[in-house]
């Protein structure tokens, strides 16, 4: 980089490589389980070909590919008619044949783009590639960090997980526009069922960033290619989360931006996030392209996906359905995004508004249940058996046989706080309309207490039977059906 960028004003540029584990049953090209570590000892869930034994072969998982094709229309990329695999060589203890599956020059999804929101404007952000390859195995720093540790241990239960690594167009301009688009991209994983985000290390970042001399970025904002190609990047690796990502990129920036300062050169150089410590730490110079001897892997051919890609459909995404909800059910923006924050929620939702009043379903979800559950840091996947039950609660609510008040701060919680069914609460709180005598001694008792409304009402003020009802309705707790009270009270005063 020209040493002008000292004095100069900077522009930031950050492209992501972002790693995504594909969730399913087996390996992307063996038939182990994928199942997460917990209980698993460490290589158990291994074979000769994810162990890269000789002779072993690989065997492209189907469901992996569909997968990638999902993520591919997603992200409005293009398909190819073939894609092919590439061997990328390089040596490191996780990876046991010393080269990495993976795709090159074809890959399974080209281009795209990704629209986010950030401070209430709109980027779209470019997407370069997507391409399907393995997960190398898992490596323990044993007894301190990368940097002090006496030895290492290898587990090679996660080499071989499928992973699609997202490329982005070096689009971003902030750390605040990184996180929007990974929180984004994990909704729309969420929401295809090809990403499981509550597992340890399922999304995996690397952050790259260089300064530009704002005098050299066009006028649009964009970063003229020899610009790109000239800047002087570091890659930081070592990413898991969306708020690691924002870190990350800050601490970067200003180290550049320090370094220039002093009127030295930024490095093309790879950082390690210590995520404890946060910062970044120089590991090693940029590899580049020519390093790996990317070769095609001649034990798998070359995948037709031309006439498979269309059989394979994607569910209605997170932004198109918020607009429908705002359109089809009169959602404001905040309820319309609360209710479509995940499939799981959005589902249930409409399962509700279909049944009963849309206004009545988006309080009780977005702002009881939703609001219930994340004060206990439980999202609706985690109530996914007792959805009926809370339709039950919606539906007593519709019903007016519960007031709202007892309905969401006795039922709900202790629905949510004890396990019981809505109707078990309810009988042993004694929380149902309260029926015969108990109302029909409220009303003769309101009748006899309140004269003038009963005589404004039989001078044909229709007013006063509103004024009457609240009142038995006092009288009762709230338990009284508002309708059956109306009607008692009618027939004793129209004698
Ligand atoms: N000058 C730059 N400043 C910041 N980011 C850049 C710049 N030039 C390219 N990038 C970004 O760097 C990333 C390059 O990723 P890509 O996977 O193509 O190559 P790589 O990092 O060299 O390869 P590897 O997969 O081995 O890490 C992209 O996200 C791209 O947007
Ligand atoms: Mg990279
Ligand atoms: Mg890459």
């Amino acid at each position: 980089m020209s040493t002008q960028a000292a004095t100069e004003e900077t522009a930031v540029v950050i492209g992501l490589e972002v790693h995504v584990q594909l969730e399913t049953d087996t390996k992307v090209f063996c038939g182990c389980s994928t199942e997460p570590d917990d209980e698993e000892e460490p290589n158990t869930r291994t074979c000769p070909t994810c162990l890269g034994l000789p002779g072993a072969l690989p065997v492209l998982n189907e469901a992996a590919v569909e997968a990638a094709v999902k993520i591919g229309k997603a992200l409005d990329s293009e398909i190819p008619e073939t894609t092919t695999f590439h061997r990328k060589n390089y040596y490191y203890p996780d990876l046991p044949k010393n080269f990495q599956l993976t795709q090159y020059d074809a890959p399974i999804c080209a281009g795209g783009e990704l629209a986010v929101a950030v401070d209430g404007d709109r980027r779209t952000i470019g997407i370069t590639r997507a391409h399907l390859e393995e997960d190398p195995g898992s490596i323990q720093h044993a007894g301190g960090s990368i940097e002090s540790a006496t030895h290492t241990l290898i587990n090679y239960n996660r080499a071989g997980t499928p992973l699609m690594e997202v490329v982005t167009e070096p689009d971003f301009r902030s750390p605040a526009e990184t996180r929007a688009f990974l929180a984004k991209l994990e909704e729309v994983l969420e929401y295809l069922g090809v990403f499981d985000a509550t597992r340890d290390g399922s999304l995996r970042v690397d952050a790259n960033v260089s300064l530009v001399p704002a005098s050299e970025m066009a006028e649009d904002g964009s970063v003229p290619e020899d610009v790109l190609a000239d800047a002087d990047r570091a890659e930081v690796k070592n990413i898991s989360s969306h708020r690691g990502a924002e870190k990350a990129l800050a601490y970067e920036i200003s180290r550049q931006r320090n370094v220039l300062r002093r009127g030295r050169e930024i490095e093309q150089e790879t950082r390690h996030w210590d995520e404890g410590r946060g910062v970044t730490v120089s590991m090693r110079s940029k590899e580049a392209e020519k390093d790996y001897r990317y070769f095609r892997e001649a034990d798998l051919p070359a995948l037709e996906v031309s006439d498979w890609k269309e059989e394979i459909s994607i569910p209605e995404l997170p932004d198109a359905r918020r607009e429908r909800f705002g359109e089809e059910y009169g959602l404001d923006d905040e309820a319309a995004s609360k209710l479509t924050s995940t499939k799981a929620v959005a589902d249930f939702f409409e399962d509700v508004a279909s049944e009963f009043d849309p206004e009545l379903a988006a309080t009780w979800v977005a702002d009881n249940l939703l609001g219930e559950l994340n004060y206990r840091e439980l999202a609706i996947t985690d109530v996914d058996g007792r959805l009926d039950e809370f339709k039950r609660l919606i539906e007593l609510v519709a019903a007016e046989e519960l007031t709202v008040k007892n309905a969401e701060e006795v039922v709900l919680r202790g629905m949510l706080d004890e396990g019981d069914d809505p109707e078990a609460i309810i009988d042993r709180e004694g929380l149902g309309k309260a029926e015969g005598d108990e109302v029909a001694d409220a009303v003769a008792a309101v009748v006899d207490e309140n004269p003038e409304a009963v005589a404004d009402y039989r001078d044909g003020d229709e007013g006063a039977i509103n004024f009457l009802v609240g009142q038995v309705m006092q009288a009762t707790g709230g338990s009284a059906d508002p309708g059956q009270v109306n009607g008692l009270l009618r027939e004793e005063l129209d004698d």
